[in-house]
C-alpha cells in the first residue's frame, strides 16, 4: 500500500499540508521569528556606535552616516541621549526582546511539533479503525504498525524542521542586512562565494531522501521481527527459527545503524566543511578589506562578526534542508497511509437497524476477495428462533458468508437483507449492535477477563455477567484464575487455553444485546460435554436469536432447522439433515466420511 516511492508532486503536497497545518500558529511563529531576527540584527548593529563611542570617548556627531547614522536618528526619534550608557541600555533592551521572542518561539514550536505528531497518529489510527475490513486484511500489518508508530514520529519532525529553516532564513537576512549596510561590495562577494559552497556541497552527498527511505524500511523490518518474536514465540522456538529471526533482526539493525550513521556523518560533513570553507572565505575577505577597501576597523570588526555568525547559519540551513530531504519519505508515507485509509473508510450513515431482527436473508450474493476466492450466487435465510448451519469442506466460503451477514464486507452483487431492508441502507454501527459473532480464533484484549467479556456491553450488571459466564461455561474455570474475573489475560489472552478463549468469546457474544448470533466454529476446541452444555444453555436463554452456525463436526450441526452445503464458493444444496442425507449429495458424502472416521478404530 505504501511501498511506492512518493512522487515529487506527492512530496510537495505533503509539505504543503504541513505548511497549512494550524496556519494561525504558523503565522505567530513566523512573526516572532521575524521579530527575533530583526532585533538580532539591530543588536549586532549596536556594536558599531558602542565601539566607536568607547574608542573616541566623545558623543557621536549628529551628522554621522551609515550604520551609526541610523542609530542617531532612532535615538533622536525616541528623544534619548546618544551616549555610551544609553547605547548599552539600548542594546540590553533589544537583546531582551530578541531572547524573549526566541523563548516564545521555542515554546510554541515545541507545542506545534507535538500536536502535529499527535494529530498524525490520531488520524492514522482513527483511519485504521474506520477502514473497511477487506482493505485492511489485504495490507501488511507490520507495515501499518510501523507507519502509525514510527513513521509518524519522523514525519512530525518535518514541521519543526520547516520552522527552523524559516527562522534560519530570517536570521540570515538580518545578518546580511547588517553586512550590507557596512559594506555592500564585500557582502555581495561573500554571499556569492558562501552560497556557491553551500549549493555545491549538497551534490557531493548522497540524497538525504534516499537514505531516509532506507531508514524507514529498516524500521519496518525491525518492527516485523519483534512482532514475530512476541506473537509467534512458540512457533519460533518449536520450529527452530531463532537463528533465522535473530540474523534477520541483526541485518535490519545493522542496516539501520549504517544508514543512520551515514545520515549523521553527511550532516556533520555538511556542517563542518561548510563552516571551514566559510571561515576561509572570511579570512580572505579580511585580506581584501584591509588591502583594497577603506573600511574602519570598527566596521570591519562588526562586519566579520556578522559573517562569523552568518556562516554557521548558512551551513545549518544547508544541513536542515538535507535533513528535511531525509524526513520526506516518512512524511509522504504517513500521508499516503492516512489518505489510503480515508479512501477506504466504511460507509457512514443510513437508517437504524430493525429491532428485533426477525429475518436475515442473502439474495443471490456474490463476493470475491482480491484474488478470485469468495462465494457466488448464495441465497439463504434465517428467521428469529431458527438455527441454520453452513457446512462444507475447508476453504469453501462458509466464514465469508458469516462475514457478509455481519457486514464486515459488502457483496459485489446481490443483497443481504434484514427484515427486507438491504444492509447497505442500514447504519453500520446500528447493524453491528444487532449482530453478535464468535469466531474460531477470537481475539483477546490485553486486559482483564471482565473487560474481555463485557466489551460489547460495558454496562452489563453483575447478574448479566454471571449468567453469560454460566451459559458459556466460563464460570467452570474462572475460580481457578488468580484474580477471578479481574485476572489480566495477557497479550491476546496468552494465559488461556484455546477452549477457554472460545468460552470467553461466547460469553462476550451472549452479553451483547443482539438478535443475530453467528457462531463460526465457535466450539471447535471444546470437548463434547462442554459444547453440549453451552448449546443447551443458549437454547434455555430467554432471548430468541436468529442463529447461524458453522461446525466442523457435522454431529454438532445436524439438529439445525436448515443446513446449507457450500462447495468452492457455491451453494450446492439446502435442507434438513434428513433431507440432505436422502439427497445423497455432498453433505451425505461428508457425513458418511465423518461417521466412518469416528467409527474406524
Ligand atoms: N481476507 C481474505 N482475503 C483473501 N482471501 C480470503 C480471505 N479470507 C478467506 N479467503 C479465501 O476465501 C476462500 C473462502 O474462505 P473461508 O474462510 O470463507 O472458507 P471456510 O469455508 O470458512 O473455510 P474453513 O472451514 O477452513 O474455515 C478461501 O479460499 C480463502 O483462502
Amino acid at each position: 500500500m505504501i511501498d511506492e516511492e512518493p512522487t515529487r508532486r506527492e512530496k510537495l503536497r505533503a509539505l504543503w499540508r504541513v505548511i497549512t497545518y494550524r496556519p494561525r500558529h504558523g503565522a505567530v511563529i513566523l512573526l516572532l521569528g521575524m521579530f527575533a531576527a530583526l532585533f538580532e540584527g539591530i543588536g549586532v548593529g549596536f556594536l558599531v556606535p558602542i565601539i566607536e563611542t568607547a574608542q573616541s570617548g566623545d558623543a557621536i556627531s549628529e551628522e554621522a552616516s551609515g550604520m551609526v547614522g541610523y542609530f542617531v536618528r532612532a535615538y533622536q526619534l525616541l528623544g534619548l541621549e546618544l551616549d555610551l550608557a544609553m547605547l548599552i541600555a539600548g542594546l540590553a533592551a533589544v537583546m531582551t526582546v530578541r531572547y524573549g521572542a526566541n523563548f516564545l518561539l521555542a515554546w510554541i514550536q515545541a507545542s506545534l511539533g507535538h500536536q502535529y505528531l499527535y494529530e498524525l497518529r490520531q488520524q492514522s489510527y482513527e483511519g485504521l479503525l474506520a477502514a473497511d475490513v477487506s482493505f485492511v486484511d489485504e495490507q501488511d500489518g507490520d507495515e501499518i504498525m510501523n507507519a502509525i508508530v514510527t513513521e509518524t514520529q519522523q514525519a512530525a519532525h518535518v514541521i519543526t524542521l520547516l520552522l527552523e529553516i524559516v527562522q534560519k532564513c530570517f536570521f540570515i537576512v538580518a545578518y546580511l542586512a547588517v553586512a550590507l549596510i557596512l559594506s555592500p561590495a564585500l557582502t555581495i562577494v561573500s554571499v556569492v562565494i558562501l552560497g556557491t559552497i553551500a549549493f555545491l556541497s549538497r551534490f557531493v552527498l548522497r540524497s538525504g531522501y534516499e537514505i531516509g527511505d532506507r531508514v524507514a524500511l529498516a524500521n519496518e523490518t525491525i518492527q516485523s521481527q519483534v512482532n514475530a518474536g512476541i506473537r509467534g514465540l512458540r512457533e519460533v522456538k518449536l520450529f527452530n527459527m531463532t537463528a533465522d529471526l535473530t540474523s534477520e533482526y541483526r541485518r535490519a539493525h545493522e542496516d539501520l545503524v549504517r544508514t543512520r550513521v551515514k545520515l549523521q556523518r553527511n550532516q556533520a560533513a555538511l556542517q563542518n566543511f561548510n563552516q571551514l570553507f566559510n571561515a576561509l572565505v572570511v579570512f580572505a575577505l579580511i585580506y581584501v578589506a584591509l588591502q583594497f577597501l577603506s573600511l574602519s576597523f570598527t566596521a570591519l570588526g562588526v562586519f566579520l562578526f556578522a559573517m562569523f555568525r552568518l556562516s554557521p547559519l548558512i551551513s545549518g540551513l544547508n544541513n536542515s534542508l538535507y535533513t528535511l530531504d531525509g524526513l520526506l519519505p516518512h512524511l509522504a508515507r504517513t500521508q499516503q497511509l492516512i489518505d489510503e485509509l480515508d479512501s477506504h473508510a466504511e460507509p457512514d450513515g443510513g437508517e437504524d437497524a430493525p429491532s428485533p431482527v426477525t429475518e436475515l436473508t442473502l439474495e443471490d450474493v456474490t463476493f470475491h476477495y482480491d484474488g478470485d476466492d469468495g462465494v457466488t450466487d448464495i441465497t439463504a435465510r434465517v428467521e428469529r428462533g431458527e438455527t441454520i448451519a453452513l457446512v462444507g469442506p475447508s476453504g469453501a466460503g462458509k466464514s465469508t458468508i458469516i462475514s457478509l451477514m455481519a457486514r464486515l464486507y459488502d457483496p459485489d452483487e446481490g443483497e443481504v437483507r434484514a427484515n427486507g431492508v438491504s444492509l447497505e441502507e442500514i447504519d453500520l454501527e446500528s447493524w453491528h449492535d444487532r449482530v453478535t459473532i464468535v469466531r474460531q480464533d477470537p481475539f483477546m484484549f490485553n486486559d482483564t477477563l471482565r473487560y474481555n467479556v463485557t466489551v460489547g456491553n460495558p454496562n452489563a450488571t453483575r447478574a448479566e455477567i454471571e449468567c453469560a459466564c454460566e451459559v458459556s461455561q466460563v464460570s467452570a474455570f474462572v475460580d481457578e484464575l488468580p484474580d477471578g474475573l479481574d485476572t489480566r489475560l495477557g497479550d491476546d489472552g496468552v494465559r488461556l487455553s484455546g477452549g477457554q478463549r472460545q468460552r470467553v468469546a461466547i460469553a462476550r457474544a451472549l452479553l451483547k444485546d443482539a438478535d443475530v448470533l453467528l457462531l463460526d466454529e465457535a466450539t471447535s476446541e471444546l470437548d463434547s460435554p462442554t459444547e453440549e452444555a453451552i448449546v443447551s444453555g443458549i437454547d434455555a436463554m430467554d432471548r430468541e436469536y436468529a442463529t447461524v452456525v458453522i461446525g466442523h463436526w457435522l454431529s454438532t450441526v445436524r439438529g439445525a432447522d436448515r443446513l446449507y452445503t457450500i462447495v468452492d464458493g457455491d451453494l450446492v444444496e439446502a435442507g434438513t439433515h434428513r433431507e440432505l442425507l436422502d439427497n445423497d449429495g455432498h453433505y451425505a458424502d461428508l457425513y458418511a466420511s465423518q461417521v466412518e472416521s469416528t467409527t474406524t478404530p
